[in-house]
């Protein structure tokens, strides 16, 4: 079975929950005091997907303010950007908007974009409807999804969305050279978590 690494980069407002949801995918743990993310961290999860197995590289950025100009790093190659919000946070939901303006200007022209709506355990206290940032997500044929880190809900269902929208390979052999280039990555400044 062919194996494609597909690099993936989490953006999205601090505190969303993108190591969570990187760390629930990965080591299907959940740490309640994880700590911020310092310049990026990077992990790897390797999944099938029909006749493939998809080696996603993943590289989680941090939200705070200062490390926003590093973000071009992580997601120039990427095949899939997730844009995390917290559904509880109005705010990060603007944060959100930013991150998909700078992609389209930005980014990879073909990147696979999903929108995740994060903490939806914390439904009471929503502050971001789901019908809005469904139709925003339609609006620029985005994959949406709510998720929860925490309670393990839709976490594997977003990276799964992820693989079925990146076309199946027609030349392995391509690929492979492609995929030996998108290893190199540069070193992350910290890793953390899992
Ligand atoms: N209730 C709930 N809390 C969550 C969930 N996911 C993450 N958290 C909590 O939210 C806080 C921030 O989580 P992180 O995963 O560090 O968020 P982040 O987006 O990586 O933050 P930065 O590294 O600063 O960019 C932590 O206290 C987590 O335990 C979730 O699904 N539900």
């Amino acid at each position: 079975m062919a194996i494609r690494e597909l690099k993936v980069c989490l953006l999205g407002d601090t505190g969303v929950g993108k190591s969570s949801i990187v760390c629930r995918f990965v080591q299907d743990h959940f740490d309640h005091h994880i700590s911020p993310t310092i310049g990026a961290s990077f992990l790897t999860k390797t999944v099938p997907s029909g006749n493939e197995l998809h080696k996603f590289l993943i590289w989680d950025t941090a939200g705070q303010e200062r490390f926003h100009s590093l973000a071009p790093m992580y997601y120039r190659g990427s095949a899939a950007a997730v844009i995390v919000y917290d559904i509880t946070k109005l705010d990060s939901f603007q944060t959100l908007k930013r991150w998909v303006k700078e992609l389209k200007e930005h980014g990879p022209e073909d990147i696979v974009v999903a929108i995740a709506g994060n903490k939806n355990d914390l439904g009471d206290i929503r502050e971001v409807p789901m019908k809005e940032a469904k139709e925003f997500a339609d609006s620029i044929a985005a994959i949406f999804i709510e998720t929860s880190a925490r309670n393990a809900v839709n976490v594997e269902e977003l990276f799964q969305k992820i693989s079925k929208q990146i076309p199946p390979l027609e030349n392995p052999e391509v690929e492979s050279n492609d995929s030996f280039k998108l290893t190199r990555q540069p070193a992350p400044s910290y890793r953390r978590c899992c």
